[in-house]
């Protein structure tokens, strides 16, 4: 290309791209919706940019610049997004409207990047509509029971592992360990895979796992680039997670299927080699391996000893049994985006509201006292095996997580995309109604709302007496797993695996605050998520009970 043709054409780029941003940048002046000026390309998000204050915090402060509104504009970099105040107007939208805001806002394309883009968090419409009637069935309550004892045995194998090392009182960042069970119980139920990952932190699955879906990384970046410049993404056919983390999830997804679909056809065909069926198994599995040219040696051992179990009540078996009238299966490409997408939507989530009730636990004796109450009785009645109603219905253990949730909203906005045309009243009194059209994106501030003091008094407080009765969701004022037909498919998973970690923590452990305890608490301008600035430091101390105790030793007895 010549000099003049290229100075012209890069003229002409620069020229359309300003227009284009430029364009964007006055929506809501057009609009006349109440917005804080912007500024180019950063648009309202200045504060996070230069790491002044997390994302929450960043979006909190405009949730406050703008009183009595129904709803302000917010300039997420150069897209602009409507989020809604009102709790009744959010209602409408996400629950009575949901027709006309049925997506999440999706950046992937499933062509290019399957992984993530065929998940249920990104489907979009009918696709969406039909996968999540497919997987709804999967966390119900009598799924969930069948599930009880893959989650008991992770929380089991974690506290006796942290109790044994605790006896002195030993310090812990709490997400980091919380995150391990996490990985543990959740790639047990999904993937039906089985790790250590207290006793074995460098285990490959978690390891991998961790890294691949790490928000304090390029994952962010590219969150908000594909946010934004959703055509530059698919230009460059930009993926969310690398093609390594597609490869080894499918390579995990098809050898469980194929081990358990081999174990199924041996075990009704050969029902009497029962002692030595496993053997079998590894064998053919271990040739599947290398045919794959797939090196699994982790694989080999863990998926396929006999303890570990091949056949077992986990996501993954009913992905594999689901049929469609037409009598199609799922395929493994589908199975191993659900699973991932799962994984992906659990491993922070549950590791966070955890690591943060810890938190307040430590920081209020009473409650803590409280709570070891509530166990000693359980454990008294259950002789410390609690099952899945007795665990359910532990009142004050639920009041601790509930108002854990409240106060520690972990993603800061729910979204939603609109695809048909729908009438907002005017976001003031006397103002205009205004009309969203498909494509435009609304938020629901969910760190906010439940942070304002027009809906929960001294809102900062952790007060567990508010958790005793939980505000009903479709209020929109309390949504920490977000409401509607949209709501988090796995919100009855997460919470029985809080309840669980926590009942079998508190009853072995004291948790106590330390000298690198966040006090106050800073959350950090780096991660999507919640965290705290300087992580979640508590010393944990063995506790010395009769049961707990007696426990323990039968525990060290048998290991
Ligand atoms: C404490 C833990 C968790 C929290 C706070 C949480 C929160 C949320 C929120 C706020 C949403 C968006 C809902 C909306 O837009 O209305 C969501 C969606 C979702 N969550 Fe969770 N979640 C948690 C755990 C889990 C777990 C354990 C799983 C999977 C097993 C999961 C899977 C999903 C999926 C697949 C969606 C998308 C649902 C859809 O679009 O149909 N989440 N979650």
């Amino acid at each position: 290309m010549d000099p003049l043709t290229l100075s012209l054409t890069l003229v002409l780029g620069f020229l359309l791209i300003y227009y284009y941003l430029w364009k964007s940048m006055t929506r809501f002046k057009e609009l006349n919706v109440p917005h804080k000026t912007p500024i180019p390309i950063i648009g309202n998000m200045a504060p996070t940019v230069f790491r002044k204050a997390s994302m929450h915090e960043c979006l909190e402060d405009l949730y406050h610049r703008f009183p009595n509104v129904k709803y302000f504009g917010v300039y997420h970099f150069v897209t602009p997004v409507i989020v809604i105040k009102d709790p009744e107007l959010i209602s409408s939208i996400a629950v009575k409207n949901f027709d006309n805001f049925t997506d999440h806002v999706t950046i992937m394309d499933e062509k290019i990047d399957p992984l993530s883009g065929k998940g249920l968090f990104f489907l979009r419409g009918d696709a969406w509509r039909e996968m999540r009637r497919i997987l709804s069935p999967s966390f119900t309550a009598s799924k969930l029971k069948t599930m009880f004892h893959l989650i008991t045995d992770c929380a089991d194998k974690f506290t006796r592992f942290v109790a044994d090392e605790a006896k002195q009182g030993r310090t812990y960042e709490m997400k980091n360990i919380f995150g391990r069970y996490t990985n543990d119980t959740v790639a047990s139920c999904n993937f039906g895979f089985v790790t250590d990952s207290m006793r074995d932190p460098k285990n490959e699955f978690y390891s991998f796992a961790k890294k691949t879906i790490d928000f304090m990384s390029s994952v962010s970046l590219r969150l908000i680039v594909g946010n934004n410049f959703p055509l530059l993404f698919k230009l460059l056919r930009t993926q969310m997670f690398s093609e390594s983390a597609r490869q080894y999830f499918t390579s995990v997804v098809d050898n469980v299927v194929k081990a358990r679909k081999e174990k199924f056809r041996r075990h009704s065909s050969v029902s009497y080699l029962n002692s030595s069926i496993y053997a079998s198994e590894c064998t053919i599995f271990f040739f599947s391996l290398v045919k794959n040219r797939f090196d699994s040696g982790y694989l080999f051992s863990k998926l396929l000893c006999p303890k570990q179990g091949i056949h077992r009540p986990d996501v993954m078996q009913m992905m594999m049994e689901y049929k469609d009238a037409d009598g199609n299966c799922l395929t493994i490409e589908e199975m191993t985006s659900q699973a991932f997408v799962f994984y992906a939507a659990s491993y922070d989530t549950i590791s966070t509201i955890l690591s943060f009730a810890a938190h307040e636990i430590a920081m209020h004796p009473e409650v803590q006292a409280k709570l070891h109450r509530e166990i000693e009785e359980v454990v008294a009645k259950t002789g410390g095996k609690p099952t899945y109603e007795v665990l359910k219905n532990m009142q004050y253990l639920n009041a601790v997580i509930n108002e854990t949730l409240r106060l520690y909203a972990v993603i800061p906005f729910l979204d939603r995309v609109c695809v048909k045309e729908f009438q907002l009243p005017p976001a003031t009194p006397g103002g205009q109604p205004v009309t969203v059209k498909p494509g435009d994106i609304v938020w629901f501030l969910s760190f906010a709302l439940q942070r304002d003091t027009e809906y929960f008094s001294d809102p900062l407080k952790f007060d567990t007496d508010r958790g005793l009765s939980p505000i009903e969701s479709s209020q929109a004022t309390y949504m920490p797993f977000g409401l509607g037909p949209r709501l988090c498919i796995g919100n009855r998973f997460a919470l029985l695996i809080c309840r669980v970690m926590l009942f079998y923590l508190l009853w072995r452990c004291e948790l106590e605050t330390c000298e690198k305890t966040s006090i106050p608490m800073k959350f950090s301008g780096k991660s999507f998520v919640l965290m705290a600035k300087e992580g979640l430091w508590l010393k944990l101390r063995t506790r010395e009970t009769k049961t707990s105790r007696e426990n323990n030793e039968t525990a060290n007895r048998i290991n």
